[in-house]
């Protein structure tokens, strides 16, 4: 992963390993998230004492804030296998037909990225969901026949950063649906004291303090810039983890105080400096910093919306006042600058 990645929500490649030293085993040591966790603590408590599997289990929400660690965290909780597969690697639902009749009894299985499941395997999976059976289809044209197989009870644990994109049938067939929200940087703080317990890496107070604020509300970047701290830590300071050492250490990478990178800034500098704060055409935002329309639009601008320097009106990108501050520069006094973040947050 390049430093330009430092910040990015997603998982690189070669983080996997890296994730699974820190990554909760338990509920109980599962940071934040409360209502989720109270949530899903009484209903696979209520289902463990029936003895039966819990309802189907649906967990939405943005990249790096813990659907996989928690799907991992059910089949623990229930004490039974996970079968874990994605949606995109379901073509035909006969691969689905296969997971399903090779589930032993009350197993958990976990589909990722649930809404780019193909149609057909959709359409066998709520027959699985319903009924614990599916139709498995031999042959074809008019000879075809349909084989009603038995599927174990099990527990579906689905997966997606979009929610939006699940169709009406599979959302319903959804007994739990939890929405992740992003983590506070009190949470974060929490999480990264927990991070470097178990990294044994020294870390005080404030040193947690100033990573949190930077990570972007992420339990995964968060623990990223741990990563990259300690390696400063180690290399050119005493190995703890510290307030200055995490400022330089960030500085290094290029990571500012609320956590932008580098290009990050260069669209808020080119939106204020170039385009006196918008309104600007995405593209045209795009050119000014030499990136693709899609980067700017799917990387940088959710964070800088969220983060309030950033809105998107009908007219095109604005900087907010606070956008200007963070550059260290005075809003227009026409007050364009005074749009408010959350106003218009359709796309422009
Ligand atoms: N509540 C939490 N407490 C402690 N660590 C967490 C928590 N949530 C996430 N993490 C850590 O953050 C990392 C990313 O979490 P996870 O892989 O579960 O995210 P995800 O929501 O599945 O992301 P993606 O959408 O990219 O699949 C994990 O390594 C895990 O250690
Ligand atoms: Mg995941």
């Amino acid at each position: 992963m390049s430093d330009e990645d430092l910040v990015s929500p997603f998982a690189g490649d070669e983080e996997l390993d890296a994730e699974a030293s820190v990554r909760p085993r338990r509920l109980s040591d599962f940071i934040a998230q409360h209502r989720v966790r109270d949530q899903l603590e009484l209903l696979l408590k209520g289902a463990m004492g029936r003895g039966a599997p819990p309802d189907h289990i649906l967990l939405s929400g943005p990249p790096g804030l813990g659907k996989t660690t928690l799907a991992n965290i059910v089949a623990a909780e229930l004490g039974t296998g996970i079968r874990t597969t994605s949606g995109p690697v379901i073509e035909r639902s006969g691969d689905l037909a296969a997971i399903l009749t090779g589930l032993g009894p009350g197993d958990v299985l976990f589909i990722d990225e649930i809404h780019r499941i193909a149609k057909p395997a959709e359409e066998l999976l709520y027959s699985a969901m319903e009924d614990f059976r599916v139709d498995v289809v031999v042959g074809k044209g008019p000879g075809a026949t349909a084989i009603p197989l038995e599927v174990e009870p099990f527990t579906l644990v689905g997966a997606t950063t979009r929610a939006g994109l699940l169709s009406g049938p599979m959302r319903d067939r959804f007994g739990f649906v939890a929405h992740l929200d992003f983590y506070s940087p009190a949470d974060l703080d929490a999480l990264l004291h927990r991070s470097a317990r178990i990294l044994g890496v020294p870390i005080t107070a404030d040193g947690a303090a100033e990573i949190a604020g930077r990570s972007r509300g992420t339990p995964r970047i968060a623990n990223r810039l741990l990563r990259r701290v300690r390696d400063y830590a180690e290399v050119r300071a005493d190995g703890v983890v510290d307030h200055d050492c995490a400022r330089e250490a960030l500085r290094v990478y290029d990571v500012d105080a609320l956590g932008l990178d580098r290009l990050d800034r260069a669209v808020l500098r080119a939106l204020i400096e170039s385009f006196r704060g918008g309104p600007v055409g995405l593209s045209t935002l795009a050119v000014a910093v030499g990136e693709q329309a899609d980067t700017v639009e799917e990387v940088c601008e959710p964070f800088l919306v969220r983060a309030g320097l950033l809105a998107r009106t009908p007219r095109g990108r604005v900087a907010t006042d606070a956008g200007w501050h963070h550059l260290g520069k005075s809003p227009p006094s026409d007050g364009r600058g005074a749009v408010q973040a959350d106003l218009f947050t359709r796309d422009g």
